[in-house]
């Protein structure tokens, strides 16, 4: 069957951004593969393990609202020919009455004979004699930040933020939506015990700078940089608007010496991109790394317990960068 790390590499192809949560499911609605992410969406809403990961039909291993809307999505891919991928959105109320928010995205698979057999992911009879069938992946992300709740009159009203997921001058995401990518992949180190990294780069207007440098030209070098960035950044990482002067990215599966390299990396074309456009006499750059390893390995990382820590540590080093 399909390993997690696998289908997550591939879904992240697929969707270009690392997701939550990834069902699998054939074209009877049974699931063909799942993660743990949707524990508590179960019948009976236990606790479960990587080995015993919900299996069967869809609608016997997870509670109604839940299974109808993933079925509602898969059916619609199987029922068209030539299928692209679907989306929707899913609320789930658990037991605890916490309402929470997904971003659903289906995405039509089929598996050709030819794909199957040099693919050492599918290994067994079963999966074998599903050569040439359509399967379809639902990648779920949990987006309940982004919701806001209002109260208009008596009714209560959901938005969902549709503009707060990108900012408008980097056209990178915004610190909202890349905060839910940097709490799962910093939940994700910790239980794989795998090395996460953060890049800060803070680009501050000089104060002593006569006269200062217009609002407009101020925003040109900040889209400059955002472009220069994804320019350099694996498809994997995933940079953001962090602040009004800062841009962050997140780097999944890199330690400190790897983040040591790209910030050298970047630092050496957002400095020649200052001199190349005279700008270093208005621009200050700084830029600061935090790196986590899952697991405690020096003092600074028991300082690290939860995601928004990893952001303070980059923003300290900030300071002590020269
Ligand atoms: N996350 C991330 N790490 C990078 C990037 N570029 C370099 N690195 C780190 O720096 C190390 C050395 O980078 P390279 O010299 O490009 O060698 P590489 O191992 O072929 O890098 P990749 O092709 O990006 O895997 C990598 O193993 C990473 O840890 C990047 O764009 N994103």
């Amino acid at each position: 069957m399909f390993s997690e790390p696998n289908l997550n590499a591939l879904f992240s192809q697929l969707v270009d951004r690392w997701q939550d949560g990834v069902v699998l499911l054939d074209e009877h609605f049974a699931i063909r593969y799942c993660n743990t992410t949707f524990q508590n969406m179960t019948k009976d809403q236990r606790l479960i393990s990587d080995a015993e990961r919900p299996t069967g039909l869809l609608q016997e291993a997870y509670v109604k609202p839940f299974a109808e809307q993933l079925q509602g999505l898969a059916g619609a891919i199987f029922k068209v020919d030539d299928p692209h991928w679907l989306s929707d959105h899913l609320i789930i109320t658990d037991s605890q009455e916490v309402e929470r928010h997904f971003s659903l995205q289906a995405i039509p698979l089929s598996l050709t004979a030819e794909q199957a057999s040099t693919d050492e992911q599918l290994n067994d009879a079963d999966e074998k004699s599903d050569n040439g069938a359509k399967w379809v992946a639902i990648c779920l992300k949990n987006i309940s930040a982004l919701i806001r709740h209002e109260v208009r009159g008596n009714e209560l009203e959901l938005e969902l933020e549709q503009n707060s997921l990108r900012d408008e001058v980097t056209g990178l995401s915004s610190r909202a939506y890349w905060e839910s990518w940097l709490s799962s992949e910093f939940n994700r180190s910790k239980r794989y015990q795998q090395d996460l990294s953060i890049l800060l780069i803070d680009l501050n207007t000089r104060q002593e700078s006569l006269p200062e440098l217009p609002v407009e030209a101020y925003v040109n070098v900040l889209a400059d940089v955002a472009l220069l960035l994804q320019g350099v950044l694996r498809n994997s990482d995933q940079a953001a608007r962090y602040s009004d002067k800062r841009i962050v990215a997140l780097l999944p599966h890199t330690n400190g010496a790897g983040s040591e390299i790209l910030a050298a990396r970047i630092k050496a074309k957002i400095e020649h991109y200052l001199e190349e456009n005279e700008l270093q006499e208005w621009v200050e750059f700084r830029m600061g790394v935090a790196v986590y390893h899952g697991i405690a390995q020096d003092d600074e990382d028991f300082e690290v317990d939860r995601y928004d820590d990893l952001l303070q540590l980059a923003e300290d080093d900030l300071l002590s960068w020269r």
